[in-house]
């Protein structure tokens, strides 16, 4: 058979199917793998324009790719890439490569490049995000490893992309699982705007008392300033949309128990392995989890009720809400750009955070204005110690935190949960604290276990006898 398809896709679900297409559209001869026959048959159906069809054998499917072969993977992540590899790799030759593009772990990434370079096989990671829409139309991708490999797909991948002022959305990320890393914070943050989104409805609905039609307005109202982002404008669409059953709104009959598939607790995890904190995507992932709580929930609800007031101005509150998300919003790029920093020190990933924020602008799920100024805060300083430290975000911080304050101090005082807000403002009043009480813990550390402390006017390590002086 003569070899012509110059890449192949293994997994023709929502992701694999949709990129390929993509693919397709932009004059790349693609071809697919998937071991459900029905989605051999969707590629055939919705690429018909391109003729674009896959293969059942997956020994065919290898042997019908140019060498050479470039394979992507978008498959379930987990042991489901590992079986796949396996099946795959006796078919290849030395300098054939794979890409995972799913969402794996970033050490399952590390160990599968070394894995495969003993095989003589180029292996690299790479996030990809934007749903299905962003796949189909132009994602945003986070390629990160095999730098053979990745020129080898960089002109597939920056014509598939999405594009921000003429600028794909994609970029080679830095050596190693770098590009799996910088997808699952990617991913953190997601999780964290969401969740300010989801405490902002709740203030909206439980403070304001407004209603799914209120609600819709003010989040539109909102979307056409400086939050404007894709999750502004995927919740704003949710409070339109009926439910075929009832005739109400579909948002008041979805259970309120958020289900998740693991990035946002792996981002946490890896934050406290680093300690860098990264308190409120950590909030956002425990929110998830405390949700799954209901019973609880419910009997707890009843045995310890809360008496609400109400706010005298509504229209103050609306507009300080704002501020709240808008800061909330800066400090949840803050926390995962800080770890991005961090774990590129300690794992050598050289991620360039200019870049990062860059190709993040488009496509992706976190897609914001706001990415822009991040953008130019990288620019202007490489070295940018902090988000916070950018001069622009402070004088936009000037603005906004006395807002921020009033809608937390709001919220706790009515007893309505709101883990991402009041974290972030916490974390904000950390970071800008000079003397910090934990002068205390050191001596606590030292008193009952002799575990020392430095002081500030003298260089060198000391201990006290604590009891000696009681
Ligand atoms: N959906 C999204 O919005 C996003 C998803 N991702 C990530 O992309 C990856 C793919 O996700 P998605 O497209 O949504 O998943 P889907 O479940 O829609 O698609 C995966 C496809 O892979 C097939 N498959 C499973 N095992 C094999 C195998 N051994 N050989 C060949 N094909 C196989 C599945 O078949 P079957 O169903 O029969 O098992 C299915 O058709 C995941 O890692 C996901 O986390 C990343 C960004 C966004
Ligand atoms: O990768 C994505 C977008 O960038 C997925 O949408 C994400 O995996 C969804 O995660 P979860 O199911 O945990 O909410």
């Amino acid at each position: 058979m003569k070899n012509k398809y110059t890449l192949g896709m293994i997994g023709l679900g929502t992701m694999g199917r949709n990129l390929l297409l993509n693919m397709a559209d932009n004059g790349f001869q693609v071809t697919g793998y998937d071991k459900d026959a029905r989605m051999l048959q969707k590629l055939e159906e919705d690429g018909k324009a391109h003729n674009l069809k896959g293969f059942e054998s997956l020994t065919d499917f290898v042997q019908s790719l140019e060498l050479p072969r470039r394979i992507m993977l978008l498959v379930p992540a987990g042991a489901i890439v590992d079986s796949v590899i396996q099946e795959v790799v006796p078919l290849l030759d030395k300098g054939d490569m794979i890409i995972d593009s799913g969402n794996s772990h970033y050490t399952d990434t590390s160990r599968r490049a070394i894995e495969l370079s003993d095989k003589g096989i180029h292996f690299f990671g790479m996030g990809i995000s934007g749903g299905e829409e962003g796949a189909r139309f132009g994602p945003s991708m986070m390629p990160g490893g095999d730098k053979t490999a990745y020129n080898a797909v960089k002109p597939i991948l920056e014509a598939v992309s999405a594009k921000v002022n003429g600028d794909p959305c994609v970029t080679y990320i830095g050596p190693g699982a770098s590009g799996h890393f910088v997808k699952m914070v990617h991913n953190g943050i997601e999780y964290s705007m969401m969740q300010i989104l989801a405490e902002a409805y709740d203030l909206l609905k439980n403070v304001l008392g407004y209603n799914n039609g209120q609600i819709f307005s003010t989040f539109e109202k909102w979307n056409n300033g400086r939050l404007k982002s894709f999750l502004l404008e995927v919740t704003r669409d949710i409070f339109k949309v009926k439910d075929p059953k009832t005739g109400g709104y579909l948002i008041d009959v979805i259970k309120d128990q958020a289900k998740s598939k693991g990035t946002g607790k792996w981002t946490s995890q890896v934050s406290m392995d680093l300690q860098l904190p990264i308190p409120t995507i950590n909030e956002s992932v425990s929110a998830r989890d405390l949700s799954k709580f209901k019973t609880l929930r419910v009997a707890l609800s009843k045995a310890l009720p809360h008496q609400q007031t109400k706010v005298e101005d509504t229209a103050a509150f609306e507009v300080q809400l704002e501020q709240a998300l808008y800061f909330a919003m800066i400090t949840s790029y803050a926390q995962g750009l800080h770890l991005l920093e961090q774990a590129s020190a300690e794992f050598k990933y050289e991620l360039n955070l200019k870049e990062i924020s860059q190709i993040w602008r488009g496509g992706c799920i976190i897609r914001a204005v706001l990415l822009e100024d991040i953008y130019q805060a990288y620019k202007k300083q490489p070295e940018l110690p902090h988000l916070y430290s950018d001069e622009s975000i402070q004088n936009q911080l000037k603005e906004i935190i006395p807002g921020t304050r009033n809608v937390v101090i709001t919220a706790l005082s009515n007893g309505i949960a709101i883990p991402c807000f009041a974290s972030a403002l916490t974390y904000y009043d950390s970071l800008r604290t000079e003397n910090s009480p934990l002068n205390l813990t050191q001596a606590q550390r030292d008193f009952f276990g002799a575990h020392t402390f430095e002081r500030i006017d003298e260089e060198g390590i000391f201990h006290a006898n604590w009891n000696e002086n009681n």
